[in-house]
């Protein structure tokens, strides 16, 4: 697909998502319910942003009745829109409450690069700025350059321990024996006077009159038949050796940084040598997790049917490495109303649901959005696993992203669903794409993306390659928990040496939840 098919197609998708008639869709509505009425099957071609297929996807959710939708709501004959198989309408359409525009056309599965985009469109913008202190703003995107507040170095500094010198040697020393000279913080007295030299420490402000600064492994002091001393230069210093001059890095107001870049440590440590006590960015996205599932467990080991909740100790701190602020995951009870209490009580700009979003007897994800009167914008994803994942506008300024129960599917829905959404509202940029041949063959599915795990390995002939990890089922964590990215594999698979885009996971990234304990705090530790 050209990039104008794909700008097409997600508008098509954008449409379809807000109520309207796609572009696209316009013929296939003419010629029938979702257009030609071909079954998906092995080797189908794309066609269009949701696929042609006519009949219901093979995941598709068993949805009940949608109690709540007055009649006259969502039904194809209301838009215009390319209808469903049934007469019953979506879950995902909004209920009378929320509906000012015509109620919109069932979402149906759409591509995983559509989806992504999707995503990245939900939110109208990056939440508003704020100005914080330096420590709070890791993690956080610039929401303005960042100018220097003072040159850099600030005075002409000496880059070495040594002696500060005034023009050619030998040179007479002015603090002769174990005087220390000048050292860092201090601010020299007197102008150095041609031929002296001074004892001066690395860091220290050279004083006026100074040449270069003399090494001290290279330069040697005699005593001299006066009682005085003198400094001879083993090597010859050339004028300006080893002094940093003022402003060598910045003037006052260059720019450092363009605003949108992201703080990271090393931009705390610029801003703070460039004088900053506080920062402006835009703030970390609030995120609720909410956990589904009455089968899980918080403790201890599995049993009796009951597994532990894999998810609730993954999502936080991936979160957090994504530019957002996770709160402590909630367990909620497979409950409807439970659910609709936590969603409708979030103040946060994303909800993360977990479980629930396929079609079993309490999954509750799809009625409770329903009865909110959300908007959903993704309701499906041809992608493996995860494809039951989806993406809801509640309100204008706030999301939910519901992830599917099986762990793997869950994080597959993180970074299709959640990652695009954050990165729009913390205003943080997308990481430069890059392809990676594979080490192995690697099975597609016929019509959908693959994620699967790789870790990285070194080729004689190809260099850095991605290899396919094993035990990367929907349910299975052990592949992603060894794997440096997930491999995009496209419909159809990739033999070794194929090329594969990939999502790198952010092992490397900030970790500690906010207030955690330093790793050298006061109980010691450092050693
Ligand atoms: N009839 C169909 N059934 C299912 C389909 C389908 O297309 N038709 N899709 C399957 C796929 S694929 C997925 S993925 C799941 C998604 O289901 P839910 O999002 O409703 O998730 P649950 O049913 O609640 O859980 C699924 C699975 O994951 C386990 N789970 C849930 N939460 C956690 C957690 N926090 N930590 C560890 N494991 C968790 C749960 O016990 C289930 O085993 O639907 C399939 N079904
Ligand atoms: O999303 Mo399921 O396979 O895709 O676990």
């Amino acid at each position: 697909m050209t990039e104008g098919e794909f700008d097409a197609a997600l508008d098509d998708a954008l449409a379809l998502a807000n109520g309207a008639v796609p572009a696209g869709a316009r013929h296939a509505a003419a010629s029938g319910p979702h257009g030609a009425g071909r079954a998906p099957g092995a080797g189908d071609a794309y066609d269009g942003p949701y696929g042609a297929w006519s009949e219901t996807p093979d995941h598709a959710h068993a949805r009940g009745t949608a109690p709540d939708n007055p009649p006259g709501t969502g039904t194809p004959a209301d838009t215009g829109a390319p209808s469903g198989t049934g007469s019953t309408p979506p879950v995902g359409t909004p209920s009378p409450a929320a509906s000012r525009t015509p109620d919109p056309a069932p979402v149906a599965p759409c591509p995983w690069h559509t989806a992504r985009a999707i995503a990245r469109r939900a939110a109208p913008g990056p939440l508003p700025p704020e100005t914080a202190p330096l420590g709070e703003a890791l993690g956080r995107t610039l929401a303005a350059p960042l100018a220097a507040l003072t040159d850099l170095p600030s005075f002409d500094t000496s880059a070495m321990d040594g002696w500060a010198v005034s023009g050619p040697g030998p040179w007479h020393l002015d603090h002769p024996g174990d005087a220390p000279g000048i050292l860092a913080g201090h601010v020299p007295t007197a102008p150095l006077a041609d031929g002296h030299a001074i004892a001066i420490a690395t860091g220290a402000r050279v004083p006026a009159g100074a040449t270069a600064v003399l090494r001290s492994e290279h330069g040697e002091v005699r005593e001299m038949t006066d009682g005085r001393s003198r400094l001879y230069a083993l090597r010859p210093a050339s004028p300006g050796q080893d002094i940093r001059p003022r402003g060598q890095e910045c003037r006052s107001g260059d720019q450092l940084l363009a605003s949108g870049a992201l703080v990271t440590p090393a931009v705390l440590g610029l801003a703070a040598a460039a004088g900053y006590d506080e920062l402006t960015t835009y703030p970390r996205p609030r995120v609720d997790v909410f956990v589904l599932g009455d089968e899980l467990l918080r403790h201890g080991l599995p049993h009796e049917g009951r597994i532990r909740d894999a998810l609730g100790p993954m999502l936080g701190p991936w979160l957090q490495a994504l530019g957002a602020e996770a709160a402590a995951p909630r367990h909620l009870a497979d409950d409807p109303d439970t659910l609709y209490e936590a969603i409708a009580g979030s103040r946060a700009d994303v909800v993360i649901t977990t479980g629930g979003t396929a079609g079993g007897p309490v999954d509750h994800v799809h009625p409770t959005l329903h009865r909110l009167g959300s908007e959903v914008l993704v309701d499906g994803v041809e992608v493996r696993p995860g494809h039951p994942m989806l993406l809801a506008r509640i309100t204008p300024h706030r999301h939910l992203v519901g992830l599917p129960g099986n762990p793997l599917a869950a994080a597959s829905g993180l970074l299709t669903l959640a990652e695009p959404l954050l990165r729009t509202l913390s205003a943080r940029r997308a990481p430069a794409p890059y392809r990676t041949p594979l080490w192995s063959s690697v099975h597609g599915h016929p019509r959908d993306t693959r994620l699967v795990p790789v870790s990285y390995r070194d080729d004689d002939r190809y260099g850095l390659m991605a290899e396919p990890l094993h035990f990367h089922g929907p349910a299975m964590l052990r592949g992603i928990a060894a794997a440096d990215a997930l491999a995009v594999i496209p419909p159809g698979g990739g033999d070794r040496g194929t090329e594969v885009e990939l999502l790198e996971l952010p092992w490397a990234a900030d970790w500690s939840p906010p207030g955690a304990t330093p790793p050298y705090g006061p109980s010691g530790g450092a050693g």
